[in-house]
């Protein structure tokens, strides 16, 4: 029961939402129910069939209406009397701005992706807002806080690259290549290759007539009086063609996002192409059909060459036929293998034209092969655990509660006592570019890089900014923006194409650079250092930025656990926590000395000695109790831990 004083907090609060999706959903009911009174919830997408077995405000009637919206009616059959204030749109939307941001006491965000939580932290630290951060991945999750000044940014370590991917993103919403990548591998070569009997995502688009898994289980099908050329069309225009066209009849969807183009094979190929493919001839001569290659059918050599979109359609076709017609056995019991030379051709040319179709960069096999991805699903009862917490630290924060903040971890297992582990925030990150005035160090090629590479490879990718200036002591270089006239526009476009040392205001060794985004309110000064040589597989991207490291506090701390590596006090792995685009988040707890579970959250040194971000070289803590069934559980107050056990 909460108690007088959190009642009034509670009542009086005005809080944002960022996300009404798996989180989301659990937190605005548990927001609602809790007596929250004011709640304004920002969501840029519409519900899709495949969020509903845990999206439960949804039902298959709001299939293609906004989450924002349909979340709000729903609470409000229950909370009738209380403020609901929706808003379809991206968070990253100009409407969004520091001013927005202020009118809020705290800021829970229910995201699924790095680049719009980096976004959120930026607005909540130049708005001097709270913001309690959530994700979840399966079975783990993690809640943390952070208040300007006091903890960690969210931004204060750096963040790993992505491993996992949320299923909308790769069914209906690609827009990276490794997006194309895990449907064509995951989905589509499942569903064609491997066991039917396997759940397959493929199946359960929203809009789509013939998105009930018995039709489409038929659809896959070859029928009897196709040959494997029919068949192979017709699988190409459903997929590329069709089911196109079906997601861009959902105009909801595409109102924040560039809209696909449907691809038909008739389209793409000539009736020369025709007759060239279908040529099984070439691997006649192979006994071992685990050699057979569409390349070799079709003499393409070059694996580092990017096909064109004619190409690819050629070695879609080609390698299905191949598949058909030399590894029947095979069909039925496939599963991806990067070493199978066949099934990379056709997992290759399949992303790439579901890339084309999205607008994406094709890509080579070469670089295709190399890149993998891995779909965790979502478990209700996480995201159920994960929103109960993000209210408890909610209400922590509406009190200034400061001593009782905690990160939260859930864990897969209830290893050694512990199932939900919290441990007191860290303080700010000194060497942070977001939350501190630290300034970055560009390594670079100033001959060499254009502006175009530093705006694409370091100001949007690697620094997150969405509306960018860049400036070498008074002179503007480039920026963005609606209220630009057209010269500036020329001035600017004709920059990006201009090494860096030979712009209006040359950038070479020793400049300092500053760079801000008008609309996060951040501003970042680069040091740049001139080098002539990188390496191209180490740093690709032909110039390396540094400066923002984990902070010196956590790398004492690896350093202790360096020398502990041979210790056997450790009872758990760390745990992974990935949420969706970039976010992965790896908590160890690490000291030499042993503990008991009572003892974790209270005990500071503890606190200080967990690690959340990318650190791998710590080893966790042993605790030591020997009851691995028992399950604790957070006190919705205070620090202290309550064990319960599993009957
Ligand atoms: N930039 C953004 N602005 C507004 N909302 C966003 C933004 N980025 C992500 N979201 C929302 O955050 C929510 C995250 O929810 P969740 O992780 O459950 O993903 P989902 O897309 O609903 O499910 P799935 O796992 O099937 O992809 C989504 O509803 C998504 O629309
Ligand atoms: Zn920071």
């Amino acid at each position: 029961m909460a108690s007088e004083e959190q009642l009034l907090a509670i009542k009086k609060a005005k809080v944002l939402m960022v996300g009404a999706g798996g989180i989301g959903c659990e937190l605005l009911k548990t927001l609602a129910l809790s007596g929250f009174q004011d709640i304004h919830i920002i969501d840029m997408d519409t519900i899709e069939v495949s969020n509903l077995n845990r999206q439960f405000l949804f039902r298959q009637s709001h299939v293609g209406q906004s989450k924002a919206k349909v979340a709000r009616e729903a609470v409000l059959r229950f909370r009738p009397h209380i403020s609901i204030t929706p808003y379809h749109a991206n968070v990253k939307d100009p409407e969004f701005n520091v001013d927005f941001f202020k009118q809020f006491n705290v800021v829970l965000n229910g995201l699924d992706n790095l680049d719009a939580r980096r976004h959120v932290n930026r607005l909540c630290l130049a708005a001097n807002v709270p913001l309690v951060e959530s994700g979840t991945t399966g079975f783990l999750g993690q809640v943390t806080v952070h208040i300007k000044g006091k903890t960690e940014c969210y931004e204060c370590q750096p963040k790993p690259a992505p491993k996992t991917y949320p299923v909308c993103t790769i069914t209906s919403t690609p827009s990276k290549f490794v997006h194309c990548i895990v449907w064509a591998k995951d989905l589509l070569f499942a569903k064609l290759f491997g066991d039917k009997n396997q759940a397959n995502d493929l199946n359960v688009r929203s809009g789509d007539a013939t998105g009930s898994s018995e039709h489409a289980e038929d659809f896959f099908e070859r029928r009897e009086d196709e040959d494997f050329e029919q068949y192979g069309r017709r699988i190409y225009d459903h997929v590329f063609g069709y089911n196109i066209e079906v997601a861009l009849s959902n105009e909801e969807t595409w109102k924040n996002r560039n809209k696909p183009k449907p691809i038909y094979s008739r389209d793409v190929l000539t009736g020369e192409f025709v007759q060239q493919n279908g040529n099984l001839d070439k691997n006649s001569h192979i006994d071992d059909p685990s050699t057979v290659s569409a390349m070799a059918s079709l003499g393409l050599k070059n694996p580092q060459d990017i096909w064109s979109l004619v190409e690819n359609t050629r070695i879609f076709l080609e390698s299905l036929k191949l598949f058909l017609g030399k590894r029947e056995k095979e069909i039925g019991n496939l599963i991806f293998d990067k070493d199978d030379q066949l099934a990379v051709e056709f997992v290759t040319a399949a992303a790439n034209i579901r890339a084309a179709s999205f607008g994406i960069p094709m890509q080579s096999l070469f670089e295709a092969k190399g890149i993998a991805g891995n779909i965790v699903h979502a478990v209700a009862t996480t995201n159920a655990i994960i929103a109960g917490l993000i209210v408890i630290e909610a209400i922590k924060v509406l009190q200034s509660d400061t001593n009782n903040y905690r990160m939260t971890f859930c864990l897969e297992h209830p290893s050694k006592k512990m199932l939900l582990m919290p441990v007191e925030p860290f303080e700010p990150n000194k060497s942070c570019y977001v939350c501190s005035e630290t300034p970055l160090l560009l390594e670079v090629n100033t001959h060499r890089s254009k502006l175009r590479d530093f705006v694409e490879k370091i100001v949007k990718a690697k620094l997150g900014m969405n509306l960018p200036l860049i400036m070498h002591g008074s002179t503007l270089l480039y920026e963005v923006g609606d209220d630009l006239d057209e010269d500036m526009v020329a001035n600017y476009s004709s920059n990006l194409e201009k090494v860096l040392a030979e712009l209006p205001s040359p950038v070479t060794g020793g400049t300092v650079l500053t760079v801000e985004d008008l609309q996060q309110e951040l501003t970042c000064n680069i040091n740049i250092k001139h080098r002539e040589e990188f390496d191209e597989e180490k740093e690709p991207d032909g110039m390396l930025l540094s400066g923002w490291v984990q902070s010196p506090q956590m790398k004492k701390v690896n350093h202790k656990q360096v020398d502990n590596e041979d210790s056997t006090s450790i009872v758990s792995q760390p745990v992974h926590v990935e949420t969706e685009d970039v976010n992965e988040t790896e908590i160890v707890v690490s000291t030499g000395t042993k503990r008991k579970s009572s003892e974790i959250s209270s005990t500071s040194s503890i606190a200080s000695a967990a690690s959340v971000g990318t650190r791998s070289n710590q080893k966790p803590e042993e605790i030591n109790d020997d009851d691995d069934d028992d399950l604790v559980i957070l006190d919705g107050h205070s620090d202290t831990l309550k064990k319960k056990r599993l009957q």
